[in-house]
Formats: structure tokens, C-alpha cells, sequence
């Protein structure tokens, strides 16, 4: 039977950046070390300090034990969202449409560049022919 697992985001994982609600990411997973803070051997201010970005490199650097590692599963709490937050989600439908736009625009311009000379053109012609 496939889990459940909850996804968020960095954004929403950075959120949790206090004392009394702190998440730090490590490794694509998401843990909520509220309840842990007081009893880190590292300290608070380091897991405080990691929230709101990927803390992965500093707590490898921190050389952790594998009792640590162990224990940090029970504050897992879901897995950081693979997908991109920002919409750059433009869809192949949504390009054509803008590149015809653009298209559509150029020619329009074009056209009124070429009626303006066409009415230059008239212009300079009648008064030569009057001049006559
Ligand atoms: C769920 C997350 C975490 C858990 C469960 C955890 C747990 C532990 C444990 C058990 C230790 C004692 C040494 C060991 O057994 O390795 C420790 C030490 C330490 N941790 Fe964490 N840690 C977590 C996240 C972090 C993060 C994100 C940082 C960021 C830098 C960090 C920095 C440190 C440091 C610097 C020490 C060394 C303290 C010392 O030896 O003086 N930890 N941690």
C-alpha cells in the first residue's frame, strides 16, 4: 500500500523558524525539532539557524553519530517538494500563443510604417506635379 508522505516546500518549511515552531530540511526531508531544541547537543541557536534553507551540508559538517541520524527519523515529518515554486510553468499552448501575439504586433507596426510612407510618397508627389 503506498504512504502517505506530506510534501512542503522551503518556503513553507522556512515558515517554522521559532522556538516554540521550529523545521529544518536535511536531506529532502523535513523535520520538526521543536521539541528537541532544549535537549540538542549542538545546541538551539544552530537548529534555529537552519531553517529556511537546505540544512543538509552543515549537519554533515557537523559529523553527526548514527544515534543521531537514528534519532532525527522521529522528527521527520513529510519531504521537501521537489517541484519549483516560482511559475516558470509555460506551457508549450501559452508560447505559441505569445509568439503569434508578438507577431501580430510587428506586423501591425509594419503596417503603419508602410501606409505613412505610401502617404509621404502621395504627399511629395502631388506637390511636385502641382510645382509643374
Ligand atoms: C533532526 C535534526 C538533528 C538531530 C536529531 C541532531 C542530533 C544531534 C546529536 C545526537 C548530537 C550529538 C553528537 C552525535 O551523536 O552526533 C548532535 C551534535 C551536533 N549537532 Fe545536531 N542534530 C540535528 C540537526 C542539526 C543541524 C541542522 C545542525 C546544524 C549545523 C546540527 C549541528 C550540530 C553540532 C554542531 C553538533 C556538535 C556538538 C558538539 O559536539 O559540541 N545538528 N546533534
Amino acid at each position: 500500500m503506498p504512504t502517505l508522505t506530506k510534501l512542503y516546500n522551503l518556503k513553507e518549511a522556512g515558515e517554522h523558524n521559532t522556538r516554540d515552531d521550529c523545521w529544518v530540511v536535511i536531506d529532502g526531508k523535513v523535520y520538526d525539532v521543536t521539541t528537541y531544541l532544549d535537549e540538542h547537543p549542538g545546541g538551539d541557536d544552530v537548529l534555529l539557524n537552519s531553517t529556511g534553507r537546505d540544512a543538509t551540508e552543515d549537519f554533515n559538517d557537523a559529523g553527526h553519530s548514527r544515534d543521531a541520524i537514528q534519532l532525527m527519523q522521529e522528527f521527520c515529518i513529510g519531504e521537501l517538494d521537489p517541484t519549483p515554486t516560482t511559475p516558470e510553468t509555460e506551457t508549450l499552448e501559452e508560447k505559441k500563443t505569445n509568439f503569434t501575439e508578438v507577431l501580430m504586433n510587428m506586423t501591425s507596426q509594419y503596417w503603419v510604417v508602410t501606409v505613412a510612407i505610401v502617404g509621404v510618397s502621395v504627399v511629395a508627389g502631388v506637390l511636385y506635379l502641382r510645382k509643374k
